[in-house]
């Protein structure tokens, strides 16, 4: 049996601010973000099984994704719990999403958010292998399971 890695690759628009950060990152200020998921699994080699040949459906990836990240932090404000969140609510209809984390919003920090959301949803047999995740066009984090095992 070989082990196969599938990635998909997914887009989101998010604001964020850096609380107490010594530039402009300080600012509310957007993001088009680029995550890219990367699973790791033995295609399923039952010949009668609809999803033979596959280490997962890209569809139930999308839709694990989807719920977890997407829905969520599409178009939203993400803040740290130690920013003048109270502030930041009161602009009422502009911060409808308005998302309140325990961590300071970096690329680093969301990744770990994400891999232990993604990675409690996906089925026997498949492990998350890594994650990627664009801030900008220049700038990235990583994070890879066995890095963190
Ligand atoms: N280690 C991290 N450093 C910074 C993060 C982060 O998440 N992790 N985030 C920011 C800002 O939010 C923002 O992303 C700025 O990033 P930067 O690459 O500095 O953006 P620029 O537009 O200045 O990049 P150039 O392409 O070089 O113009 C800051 N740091
Ligand atoms: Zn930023």
């Amino acid at each position: 049996m070989t082990s196969i890695r599938l990635t998909k690759e997914f887009r989101f628009e998010m604001a964020h601010a850096l609380w107490n950060y010594d530039g402009l990152c300080r600012n509310l200020h957007g993001h088009s973000y680029i995550l890219r998921v990367t699973v790791k699994g033995m295609p399923n080699a039952d010949a009668n099984h609809p999803k033979c040949g596959m280490v997962m459906d890209f569809g139930e990836l999308k839709a694990i994704v989807k719920d977890e990240i997407l829905d969520r932090l599409d178009h939203a404000i993400l803040v740290s719990d130690r920013a003048p969140v109270n502030d930041i609510a009161n602009l009422s209809q502009m911060a409808e999403r308005l998302i309140v984390v325990d961590y300071q919003p970096t690329c680093e920090n969301m990744l770990v958010d994400f891999a232990q959301r993604i990675a409690a949803r996906l089925p026997e047999r498949v492990m998350l292998h890594s994650l990627r995740l664009n801030e900008t066009a220049t700038s990235y984090a990583e994070w890879f399971a066995e890095d963190n095992g």
